[in-house]
C-alpha cells in the first residue's frame, strides 16, 4: 500500500465536502426537523392514553381530534422532509464523486513514469471504480444513517428523560455495553475491509493484465494457467468478503440480543411501577415504544459502520495515491529556450556528468558526458539491456538523472517550461500507440490546432496518405473500431506523421524491432528519413539501414558508451560495432 499521512483519508473527505458546506448544512437542518417530526409519535400516544382517553369518557372529543391531527401532520412533515433531504444529499454526493474521480484521473496522469512502472493500471482502475464506489455507498446511505441514528438517540433519550427520569436513566445506562460492541466491531471490521479492498484490486489487476496481453496469452496458450491464477485470486476475494459479512452478522446478533434484554428488563420494571401507581400507563406505553426505537438504530449503526469501514479502507488507498508526488516535477521557475537561429536545424543536446539508476535496482548508467550538436542524427546500438532506452528516456525527461544534468540548447530539462519541453522533445516509442479517435486526430496529437490540410500534408510527406485514403472513412476512420485493419507498419507511419506534424527540435525514435515485409520496411525507412530531416535525432537502431543514415553511432554496453563515431569510421575499425556490422551484413546475404 502507498504510504499516506495518518489522517489523510479524513482530510480527503473534508476537502471533498468543502465546496458543498451550505448544502451539507441544509441537509443537516432538514434531518433535524425530520427526526423531530418522526419522534413525536410515541409522545402523542402517551397523551392520547393519559389525557384523550379520560376526556373521551367525559364526551370531550377535542383532545383526541387535536392529537390525531398532530400525529398526521408529524407523519406528513417527516415524509416530506425526508424527500427533500434525499434530493439535497444526492446533489452533494454526485458532485463529490465526480470531483474524486476527476482528481484520481488527473493525479494519476500527472504522476511520472517511474510511478507507473510500479503501480499497475489495474490498481488504478480499482482505485477509481471499487474504491470510489465504496465512498458512494457511505455517502448515499451511511452518512444519512449516522446523522439519523445520532439525532434519534438524542431526541429519544431526551423524550424518555422528560417522560420519566428513572426509565430514561436506565435506557441511557443500557447503552454502555452497546457502545462497547460498536467499538469492537469497528476495530475488527477495519482489518477485514483493508484486506477486501486489496483482494478486489488483485482480481482487477489480473483481469486487466490478461486482457492487455491477450496476444501473448493466446500465443503461449496461457489460458489455463491464467484461469487457475484468476480462480485463486477470485476465491480469495470471496473468502475475505465472506469474513466481512460474518463480522457484520456477529455484530447484529450480539447487539440485538443486548438490546432485547434491555427492553425486557425496562418494561418489566415499568410494569411493576404502573402496578404500584408510581407510573402512568400512557407513559409506560410511550416509553416502551421509544425504547424499541432507541435500539432500532443500533442495527442501522452497524450498517453505517459497515459502509464507513469499507469507505475508510478505500479512502485510505485513494489518499495514498493522491499523496504521491511526481518524481519528475514541473519546474517552479520555468525557463524558456533561447530563440532558434533562422535555418538552424534542431537544438543541441548535452548530457553533463549524468548518472542514473531506476528506483528499484542499482545504477544503470554510470557517470558519462555526451554532446550532440544541433541537427545531428545519432544512432544508438548495443545488446539488449545495455541502457539504450534508458538514455533515450532521460533525454525525453521521463526520468531525471540521479546526478548531473541534461541540457537542451544549454537549458536544464528540469527547468524547462512544460510547453517548451513538449514542443522541444518528442519520443516515438516502438509500439506506435494509437489512441481512441480518428486517424486525423491521432496524427494531430502533438499539434491539436493543426488544420486538415496540415494533417494531410504530414501524412503525404510520410507516405501514409494513400493507405489512409483506402480506409473506410479515410482520415475520419475510428482507429479503435478498425484497429485490427491498421497494420504494424501503418501504425508506425501514423506515428511518424504525428511526429512530423509536432515538429520537435529533438526527436527520439525507438525503432520497432518487429520486422515488416519488404515494401513495408522500405516505406517505414523512407518515412524515417523524412521525419529525422532538419532536426536533432536520437534513434535506438535495430536495423543496419537506419545506422547507415546516421551521422554518428553510439555503441552501448553495460550502461556505458563504449564506441562513438561516424558509422563508416567505426565499420572500418576493429571494435564492437565493426563486429556487429559484419554479423548484420552476413545475416542479409
Ligand atoms: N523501469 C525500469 N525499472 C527498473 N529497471 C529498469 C527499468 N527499465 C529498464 N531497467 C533496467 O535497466 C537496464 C537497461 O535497460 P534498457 O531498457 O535501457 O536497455 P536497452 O538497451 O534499451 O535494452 P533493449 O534493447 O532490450 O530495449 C536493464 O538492466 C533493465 O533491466
Amino acid at each position: 500500500m502507498l504510504p499516506a499521512p495518518k489522517d489523510a483519508p479524513r482530510r480527503l473527505l473534508v476537502s471533498l465536502l468543502r465546496y458543498h458546506k451550505p448544502w451539507v448544512a441544509l441537509a443537516a437542518v432538514l434531518l433535524m426537523f425530520q427526526q423531530a417530526a418522526m419522534q413525536a409519535g410515541p409522545l402523542l400516544v402517551a397523551f392520547a392514553i393519559d389525557r384523550a382517553v379520560p376526556a373521551l369518557r367525559g364526551d370531550d372529543y377535542g383532545p383526541l381530534v387535536l392529537l390525531g391531527s398532530l400525529y398526521l401532520v408529524a407523519a406528513v412533515a417527516s415524509g416530506g422532509l425526508q424527500y427533500v433531504f434525499i434530493r439535497v444529499a444526492a446533489r452533494i454526493n454526485q458532485r463529490v464523486l465526480l470531483d474524486l474521480r476527476g482528481r484520481i484521473y488527473r493525479h494519476s496522469q500527472a504522476l511520472s513514469v517511474d510511478f507507473h512502472d510500479r503501480y499497475t493500471s489495474g490498481r488504478l482502475i480499482s482505485r477509481s471504480t471499487t474504491d470510489v464506489e465504496a465512498l458512494r455507498e457511505l455517502l448515499d446511505e451511511g452518512l444519512q444513517e449516522l446523522i439519523q441514528v445520532v439525532l434519534s438517540i438524542v431526541y429519544i433519550t431526551a423524550m424518555l428523560l422528560v417522560l420519566d427520569v428513572g426509565l430514561g436513566g436506565a435506557a441511557v445506562l443500557s447503552f454502555v455495553p452497546l457502545l462497547m460492541l460498536v467499538r469492537n466491531f469497528q476495530k475488527r471490521s477495519m482489518r477485514v475491509y483493508r484486506k477486501r479492498s486489496t483482494a478486489i484490486a488483485a482480481v482487477i489487476v489480473k483481469f486487466a493484465e490478461t486482457m492487455n496481453g491477450i496476444r501473448p496469452v493466446k500465443s503461449f496458450r496461457r489460458e489455463r494457467a491464467n484461469d487457475a491464477a484468476f480462480a485463486e485470486l477470485n476465491s480469495h476475494h470471496m473468502r475475505v468478503n465472506g469474513d466481512s459479512i460474518l463480522e457484520m452478522a456477529r455484530y447484529v446478533v450480539l447487539s440485538r440480543l443486548t438490546a432485547n434484554v434491555a427492553v425486557a428488563a425496562i418494561v418489566v420494571w415499568g410494569a411493576y411501577r404502573v402496578a404500584d401507581g408510581t407510573l402512568a400507563l400512557g407513559v409506560l406505553a410511550a416509553s416502551a415504544l421509544y425504547i424499541r426505537r432507541l435500539y432500532d438504530p443500533i442495527d442501522r449503526m452497524g450498517m453505517f459502520l459497515n459502509s464507513y469501514q469499507s469507505a475508510a479502507a478505500s479512502l485510505e488507498k485513494i489518499a495514498g495515491l493522491l499523496a504521491q508526488e511526481p518524481s519528475v516535477p514541473d519546474p517552479a521557475q520555468p525557463r524558456e529556450l533561447p530563440e532558434r537561429e533562422e535555418g538552424k536545424p534542431g537544438r543541441s543536446v548535452e548530457f553533463e556528468g549524468v548518472s542514473f539508476g531506476y528506483r528499484r535496482g542499482g545504477e544503470v548508467l554510470p557517470r558519462f558526458d555526451l554532446s550532440i550538436p544541433a541537427g545531428e542524427t545519432v544512432a544508438v546500438v548495443g545488446s539488449t539491456g545495455a541502457g539504450k532506452s534508458t538514455l533515450a528516456r532521460l533525454l525525453a525527461r521521463f526520468y531525471d538523472p540521479s546526478h548531473g544534468r541534461v541540457l537542451l540548447d544549454g537549458v536544464d530539462l528540469r527547468e524547462l517550461a512544460v510547453p517548451e519541453l513538449r514542443r522541444g522533445v518528442v519520443m516515438v516509442t516502438q509500439e506506435a500507440f494509437l489512441f481512441s479517435g480518428t486517424v486525423a486526430e491521432n496524427i494531430a496529437i502533438g499539434r491539436p490546432d493543426a488544420t486538415r490540410e496540415q494533417i494531410e500534408d504530414a501524412a503525404r510527406s510520410i507516405g501514409a496518405h494513400d493507405f489512409i485514403r483506402t480506409l473506410p472513412d479515410g482520415y475520419d476512420t475510428d482507429v479503435r473500431k478498425r484497429g485490427g485493419r491498421i497494420s504494424a507498419g501503418q501504425r508506425q507511419l501514423v506515428s511518424f506523421a504525428r511526429a512530423l506534424l509536432a515538429d520537435p527540435s529533438v526527436l527520439i525514435l525507438d525503432e520497432a524491432t518487429s520486422s515488416l515485409d519488404v515494401p513495408g520496411e522500405r516505406a517505414v525507412q523512407q518515412a524515417m528519413d523524412t521525419v529525422l530531416h532538419g532536426r536533432t535525432a536520437m534513434v535506438i537502431a535495430h536495423r543496419l539501414s537506419t545506422v547507415e543514415i546516421a551521422d554518428r553511432v553510439l555503441v552501448m554496453s553495460d550502461g556505458r558508451i563504449v564506441e562513438d563515431g561516424p558509422p563508416a569510421e567505426l565499420i572500418a575499425g576493429s571494435g564492437r560495432f565493426a563486429d556487429l556490422h559484419r554479423a548484420w551484413r552476413d545475416s542479409l546475404s
